[in-house]
């Protein structure tokens, strides 16, 4: 939960803003000056080659990260990755849910989610207990997967207690690093759905960093597509189909694209 009291953002308001973003690792920039605004309750989502720097982006605007050189503002107050207890307060209002789910291996499922809650607040631990059940059924784990370890979970139930976790405290905002990988069709399909329900339910901004055109279909509001280290296109997915921008159109024209988009009747 927040650690004090915030202020709803009207939907649509920019919740994130990145100015100036740049990322350089050693002689390689993999972010050259981006500009972006996420939006409350929309989901947004990154996308683009692989090595165009999504994850990285991600990590940037989830205050995980600091950028070689611009800004990142989170609910209208300039942030630094630093351990300033302003940050810490903010930090808190994001949930994170990383590729492999970064999941505890010697703790249960309910352990895992009682770490933040655990660290964060000083709740009793029967009512850390009890929150963390709550949130364990909110990503749709059955009640039995609270016992089981990581290693005893399917990967659509390790990327589920992650989300567990990740929605811990309570986040406005959830960042979900390819949420549907690894997953087969099914499962996909229905973590998508849990992405658009913990939207409608919990009134989150979700940011999302995906390679899963059908995901793109079914949950994205707006799409950003990096490239060649910049902001090649953003908007929603019919803008993007309908650009004329050559590199929009070979990334939309690859295989996966048409058959996402055939099977969604474009
Ligand atoms: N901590 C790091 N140190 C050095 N190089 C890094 C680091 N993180 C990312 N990179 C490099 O930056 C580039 C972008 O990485 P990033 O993981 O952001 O790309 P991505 O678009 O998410 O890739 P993928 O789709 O393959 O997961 C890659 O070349 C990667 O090797």
């Amino acid at each position: 939960m927040p650690a004090e009291p915030t202020v709803q953002k009207s939907r649509n308001e920019p919740v994130v803003c990145g100015r100036g973003l740049s990322m350089c690792f050693g002689s390689r920039l993999v972010l050259d000056n981006l500009d972006l605004d996420v939006r409350a309750g929309e989901v947004l989502a990154i996308v683009g080659g692989s090595g165009s720097g999504k994850s990285t982006l991600m990590r940037i605007l989830a205050m995980l990260m600091a950028p070689s050189s611009g800004t990142v503002s989170l609910f209208g107050k300039e942030v630094s990755v630093n351990e300033d207890d302003d940050d810490v307060t903010l930090r808190r209002r994001l949930g994170i849910m990383f590729q492999q789910g970064a999941l505890f291996g010697s703790q249960s499922v309910l352990e895992n989610v009682c770490v933040p809650l655990l660290e964060h607040t000083s709740l009793s631990r029967p009512f850390v207990e009890q929150l963390a059940t709550l949130k364990i059924a909110l990503a749709g784990l059955n009640p039995d997967a609270a016992t089981l370890y990581p290693r005893q979970l399917s990967g659509g139930m390790r990327k589920r207690a992650a989300v567990a976790r990740g929605i811990a405290l309570d986040p406005e905002i959830l960042f979900l690093d390819e949420p549907s990988s690894g997953l087969d069709p099914i499962s996909a399909d229905a973590m998508d759905e849990l992405v658009l329900q913990l939207r409608d339910t919990l009134q989150l901004t979700v940011v999302l960093v995906t390679h899963d055109m059908n995901s793109l279909w079914r949950v994205a509001d707006r799409i950003v597509l990096l490239a060649d280290a910049r902001i090649a296109a953003i908007g929603s997915l019919n803008e993007l189909l309908e650009s004329d921008n050559a590199t929009v159109r070979s990334f939309f024209d690859s295989r996966r694209g048409r058959a996402a988009g055939g099977a969604h009747g474009q």
